[in-house]
């Protein structure tokens, strides 16, 4: 973990090397899945099947990528209620908000009499990716597949890691509650290839979403173009910005929350207070010794975790900017008056009692969000990624008598004779 101090002659240095060190150790993974991609571009359910026995220790034949109607049932009934119960919460609130994020078609007529819109569609075929390797997320499920559903996406094809071929009953309960059925035990970027150009078994599709590794998120980004993707969703970061009120304890947990997804995963605290600093850092130790996954989260804490002290919560909101958290928690008496001044974080936490893993699980907002810096320029997984936009023009001839001369001039000082002909020969001027 690394300790930086803004009022120290040091810390840009610092603090440019702390973002980059997690950079370069995600770029590490491009050639591999560059590798992989082209594996299964070419070579279809044989790569994926024998990907899928090297890097899940399962091995697959094609009739068996897909899992079955009869699988799904038999898991899913092995669900205790209490789970059962705690998914429905979930889904309900997530569905309220992405119903609620719903976007309205536009029409209008302007001066001149042309009409003007803008109409929505959802997409044909999405493919959801639910990470699978280090943990099992039935959350990552709902976050993919409601916002899916509400835009009224038809076919939803979802891929899952099942290392050692172990299903994981909640993930498919989880599948089944949002209506998913086509679902394949294959993860890494072999899935993303396999939905991006498709195999034998497998129909490509027109967009893939959902969170995953270093290896997933790279394998999105190399084939995007080919299909639509969300965003670089991959190992998980938090910044939490608190000040001394706080107990040392929940800060601690609220690092360690994000640091236990991968050891790829980043936790920062930024704090006006050294001593507290000093206070959540022994308190993180004494929480490594009794985490189950603190193999994972000491990992992460040591290689890409940091505490930053600052002069006050200006330089806090600069430098959350400058990091572009996928989650941001404003542990503050007034945290709305920080957020206010920050602009680039993929989702964020206000007050004392609203940990991040409250938006993991049961806030309603997504937990498919920007990673790696991407905040500067992505949002999470909404239901605007399985959407799209058709604009349209209706114009009669007195509409375009008005409108019309200015595109012939534009059309004929860019040289392209046809397009000034296709209007002037309409008003009858050629
Ligand atoms: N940003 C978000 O919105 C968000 C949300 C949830 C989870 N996450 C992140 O998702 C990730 C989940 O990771 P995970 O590992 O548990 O599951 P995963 O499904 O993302 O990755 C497992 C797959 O990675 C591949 N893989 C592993 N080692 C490999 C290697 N050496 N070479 C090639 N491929 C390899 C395998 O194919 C395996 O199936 C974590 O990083 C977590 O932080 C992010
Ligand atoms: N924190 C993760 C996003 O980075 C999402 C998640 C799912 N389950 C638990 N956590
Ligand atoms: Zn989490």
């Amino acid at each position: 973990m690394k300790r930086l101090d803004t009022g120290s002659a040091e810390f840009e240095a610092g603090f440019v090397a702390l973002l980059a060190d997690r950079e370069t150790e995600s770029g590490r993974v491009d050639k591999p899945v560059a590798a992989i991609l082209e594996d299964v571009r070419t070579r279809g359910d044989a790569a994926v099947c024998e990907l899928t026995s090297k890097f899940d220790r399962l091995p697959l034949t094609p009739d068996r990528l897909r899992i079955s109607a009869e699988e799904i049932d038999a898991e899913t009934a092995k669900v205790p209620q209490d789970q059962i119960d705690a998914l429905n919460v979930a889904a309900s609130r997530i569905e309220a908000f992405h119903r609620a994020q719903l976007p309205k078609d536009m029409e209008f007529t302007d001066a001149d009499g042309v009409t003007l819109g803008q109409r929505w569609n959802a997409l044909d075929a999405v493919g959801l990716y639910v990470p699978g390797g280090k943990a099992a997320y039935p959350s990552s499920v709902l976050m993919n597949a409601i916002p899916a559903h509400v835009a009224g996406v038809e076919r939803l094809a979802m891929c899952v890691p099942t290392p050692d071929g172990v299903l994981n009953p909640l993930v498919l309960a989880a599948a089944k509650r949002s209506g998913v059925t086509e679902i394949y035990r294959i993860g890494g970027a072999q899935a993303v290839g396999a939905m991006a150009y498709g195999t034998e078994t497998i129909r490509p599709v027109d967009r893939i979403v959902g969170p995953g590794n270093a290896y997933v998120a790279e394998a999105k980004r190399q084939v995007f173009g080919r299909v639509g993707i969300d965003s670089i969703a991959g190992p998980s970061e938090v910044v939490v910005v608190a000040d001394n009120q706080n107990n040392p304890r929940l800060v601690a947990l609220d690092l360690m929350a994000q640091a236990e997804h991968d050891e790829l995963a980043q936790s920062i605290l930024i704090t006006n207070d050294t001593a507290f600093g000093e206070a959540v850092a022994a308190a993180v130790e004494t929480e490594l010794k009794t985490l189950t996954r603190s193999a994972i989260a000491s990992a992460s804490w040591r290689d890409f975790g940091a505490i930053i002290t600052v002069a006050n919560w200006d330089e806090a909101a600069k430098l959350v900017d400058r990091i572009a958290p996928e989650h941001l928690e404003l542990m503050l008496d007034d945290p709305k008056s920080v957020f206010a001044k920050v602009r680039h974080a993929g989702a964020a936490f206000l007050g004392r009692f609203c940990p991040e893993a409250v938006g993991d699980y049961v806030g309603g907002p997504n937990h498919v969000l920007p990673t790696s810096r991407t905040a500067r320029f992505a949002s999470g997984l909404s239901v605007y990624d399985f959407l799209k936009r058709t604009t349209y023009i209706a114009a009669d001839r007195e509409a375009l008598e008005k409108i019309g001369p200015a595109g012939v001039t534009l059309a004929n000082a860019e040289g392209l004779e046809a397009h000034a002909l296709s209007i002037s020969a309409r008003l009858g001027n050629s």
